[in-house]
């Protein structure tokens, strides 16, 4: 019955937008604001500073009811667009794709983004685009070539097809929503006097873009032949190596000489990936409020210590003690500059060089004493880096490490089956981990929201091929966790996305 299931998908989308509407209106009467939902057709800058009315309407799309609401059209759309495409159509977008990126990384390279900032509504023709990226390459290096402003303008018309830019007459091109996503906030001054800041101050988004452009996508050529080749018994530990021809781990390579533009790039990129889930969600995603005051937690592979500065915030009765490499701890503090100088003099939040490959030492925190079974190990974005093997040295180091009381805080992807679950046996009192369906029973849609969910299962795979890792399942997850020592009591899954907060306590 394809009409009815149809029909069914439809009736999701309209009533989805009647839940968005509702949001919005009520919005509107309690703040006197014209909110509405944020146009495509319209640029937002995050960079600049915008009418209330602008920032209040673009904050109100994380609102868990748009949020959720938001989903359920991308979910039905990518659904109906499966059903009713022709499949050979379908096939070409997909294994096409890379026509796509390709265009991407071009106009990331060009700065055409921050040339059609610069542009406004009106936009830029190809030949003044063409003209702008010659003028900013040349400042770089004088004998660039020119750019075919017919080329400039073919590359921009897929992109226009996708959304991702809007052409506002023929040839000439203007930003959109989704376009000026991409803004690194710079000049065309600024890009032309130091074009090796782009990234710079930035929120990471272009070098998000960059990165998977380079590395990535030369990566994922060698999946197949790493695959058929039995893995790492290709002699290649990763497709990344395979696709690389280098035994060095990923981030390894990039401390390579040749490679300090992509290494500085990446750190930026890191910056950009903030988007796949919300920092502040890990705020509600344990009961941190239930410590007792001057509980430690471990914040495991913490880096700078983004994450435990937002808690220690949220949770002035805590003490953090960030763990990661030498080289990060030590560069860490002066990163944050004179920022959150209380947190760091009165030592809510330290720092403490410690491989998590290696058994976990005790450490001194002032005020606290010496630390041998922290209160919480935080492992946020970690274990998704590590295969299996790995995974379970750091859970046994830390398993080592625990007390009877010490609880462990994965914050990671879990994935749901791409069906009905039926046995999702449940762990804890109020576990969402294996969950039976992301959607309500009879509803329509794919049990894992489909395309709405489409960016946990893209980071699966790329964590498969550049580190031979994965996001798991909740299976996975708990059978990975009881072979370190350690037992599920709780999952918490983030609004809107696959993250989830995933407590386990020692067996
Ligand atoms: C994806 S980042 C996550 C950072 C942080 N937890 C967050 O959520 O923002 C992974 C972190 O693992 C750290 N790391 C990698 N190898 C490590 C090791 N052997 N011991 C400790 N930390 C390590 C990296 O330096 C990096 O800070």
């Amino acid at each position: 019955m394809t009409i009815a299931a149809l029909r069914a998908l439809h009736a999701v989308i309209g009533s989805a937008i009647d839940e968005i509407e509702k949001v919005y209106e009520s919005q509107s009467s309690s703040t006197g604001l014209p909110l509405d939902y944020p146009s495509l057709d319209v640029p937002f800058y995050s960079t600049r500073t915008n009418p209330p009315e602008v920032e209040k309407s673009e904050n109100l799309r994380t609102d868990p009811t748009v949020f959720s609401a938001a989903n359920k059209i991308v979910a039905a759309c990518g659904q109906i667009t499966a059903t009713v495409h022709r499949p050979f159509f379908s096939l070409v977008e997909c294994v096409d794709a890379c026509n796509l990126i390709g265009c991407m990384e071009f106009v990331e390279a060009t700065h055409i983004v921050e040339i059609l900032r610069e542009a406004g509504p009106n936009g830029a023709s190809m030949e003044d685009i063409a003209s702008k990226v010659t003028e900013l390459r040349r400042a770089k290096d004088p004998k660039a070539a020119e750019i075919d402003p017919s080329k400039i303008s073919h590359v921009l018309r897929l992109l226009a097809t996708y959304h991702w830019v809007k052409e506002v007459r023929p040839d000439v091109f203007a930003n959109n929503r989704l376009s000026s996503f991409i803004d690194s906030g710079k000049s065309t001054e600024q890009l032309r006097s130091s074009p090796d800041t782009k990234y710079d101050e930035s929120d990471g988004v272009a070098a998000y873009l960059a990165v998977a452009a380079d590395e990535v996508m030369k990566t994922q050529t060698a999946l197949t032949p790493w695959l058929l080749g039995g893995g790492p018994a290709t002699g290649y530990a990763t497709p990344f190596n395979l696709a690389f021809k280098t035994e060095l781990k990923y981030y390894e390579w990039l401390e390579q000489p040749g490679n300090e533009s992509r290494l500085l790039r990446f750190g930026h990129s890191m910056n950009g990936t903030r988007y796949w889930e919300l920092a502040e969600n890990i705020i509600h995603g344990f009961a941190w409020d239930e410590l007792p005051k001057g509980s430690v937690v471990a914040d495991v592979g913490g880096g700078i210590g983004s994450v435990s500065v937002l808690l220690s915030e949220a949770y002035p009765h805590l003490y953090f003690v960030v763990e990661d490499r030498e080289s990060v701890v030590s560069v860490a503090h002066k990163s944050w500059g004179s920022k959150h100088a209380e947190l760091f003099s009165s030592s809510r939040v330290s720092f403490h060089a410690q491989s998590f490959l290696d058994p976990q030492q005790p450490f001194t925190v002032p005020g606290v004493g010496t630390v041998t079974q922290p209160d919480v190990f935080l492992l946020r974005a970690v274990l998704h880096n590590w295969p299996d093997k790995e995974s379970h040295d750091i859970l046994v180091h830390l398993r080592k490490a625990a007390g009877p009381h010490t609880k462990l805080l994965v914050v990671d992807n879990l994935l749901p089956y791409a069906c009905l679950d039926e046995n999702n046996e449940i762990s804890g009192e109020d576990s969402e981990g294996a969950v039976r369906s992301l959607v309500p029973d009879g509803s329509p849609l794919l049990p894992n929201l489909g395309r709405a969910s489409a960016n946990g299962y893209l980071l699966d795979i790329k964590m498969l091929g550049v580190l031979n890792a994965k996001e798991r399942t909740y299976r996975e997850m708990d059978e990975l966790l009881r072979s370190a020592g350690w037992q599920i009591s709780r999952v918490k899954r983030a609004v809107g996305s696959l993250w989830a907060y995933t407590t386990a306590e020692p067996i």
